[in-house]
């Protein structure tokens, strides 16, 4: 049973950062995003427009499991985060749908 959690992410990377560790550090992030989302624990990750921040679902067996994604994140000492835990909704369509 998967728990689902929404995640706005802030990135605040430091100005005067060396561009070629900047570049290096974006790419195993992206990497590391990208491992996650495959597998299915990550199923969205959305821009918030305007802002260098995105708004994320995890799906996860666990508050510690979803510890454990964060906490990896290459650019985690550069975010803040803001979680909130969700549940179903009793008007959301999918709960109404026929048993396959
Ligand atoms: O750009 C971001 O929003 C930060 C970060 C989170 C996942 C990823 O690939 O980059």
């Amino acid at each position: 049973m998967s728990q689902h959690f929404a995640v706005r992410m802030d990135v605040a990377l430091p100005p005067d950062m060396d561009p070629a560790e900047r570049a290096a550090l974006l790419a195993r992030e992206k990497a590391y995003s990208q491992q996650w989302q495959r597998s299915g624990h990550w199923p969205h990750i959305w821009r918030c427009v305007g802002e260098y921040a995105n708004l994320s679902v995890f799906a996860v067996e666990s508050n510690a499991q979803l510890h454990e994604i964060l906490w990896g994140l290459p650019l985690f000492p550069y975010m803040t985060m803001t979680i909130t835990p969700l549940a179903a909704h009793p008007s959301d369509i999918a709960l109404d749908a026929p048993a396959p």
